[in-house]
């Protein structure tokens, strides 16, 4: 069995995965006759090779994420970032992975980060993730990402014998809970 606690989420702590996009951990300067605050260039949009472009999107979960949620799948974008930032000010979970050279990601180095609804991230280019999980029915959340011709998304299906399960908050929320059936 392996547990993984959940990882504060910080710009330092998110850092090989890619950017935090908080204001509260950012500087700014003024702007507009000093009425406005601008928390500058939180992250960078990554649109990779050739014919990419930045699109903004709006996802939204009709159904939340029932917890707890056995992980099955992880995803990554190789041609470029993207960035997934609450609108109704929600908690979410992120469960992500560092970037690798080959078709799987390294599970050991999984890590599950929970932002309190303030918080968004950009994921960069080839960092494996979850598809967004949302906690609430209806949850909406702007994303920021590549348009473009090349294939840009890979899945990783975990073998059917590895139970990773995101627990539910009530419960335990300091651990994500990972059972090998064959260990
Ligand atoms: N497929 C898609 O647009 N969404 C995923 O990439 C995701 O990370 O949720
Ligand atoms: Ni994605």
């Amino acid at each position: 069995m392996m547990q993984l606690p959940i990882t504060p989420l910080t710009q330092e702590n998110f850092a090989p995965f890619g950017d935090l996009i908080d204001w509260r951990q950012a500087e700014h300067f003024l702007i507009n006759a000093g009425t406005t605050q601008r928390f500058h260039c939180l992250a960078e949009v990554n649109t990779g090779a050739e014919d990419g472009r930045a699109i903004i999107s709006i996802f939204r979960k009709p159904q939340a994420d029932s917890l707890p949620l056995r992980v099955t799948l992880l995803e990554r974008h190789p041609q470029g970032s993207q960035a997934f930032i609450p609108l109704n000010a929600q908690p979410f979970f992120i469960l992500v992975a560092p970037a690798t050279e080959g078709s799987k990601p390294d599970l050991h180095q999984l890590k599950l980060f929970l932002s309190d609804g303030q918080q968004g991230v950009n994921y960069a280019a080839g960092v494996w993730h979850h598809p967004l999980i949302a906690l609430q029915d209806g949850d909406c959340f702007l994303v920021v990402d590549r348009q473009g011709d090349l294939a840009n998304c890979d899945e990783y299906t975990l073998e059917a014998h590895l139970e990773l399960w995101i627990p539910a908050l009530s419960a335990s929320t300091d651990t994500l809970c990972v059972h090998d059936s064959n260990a």
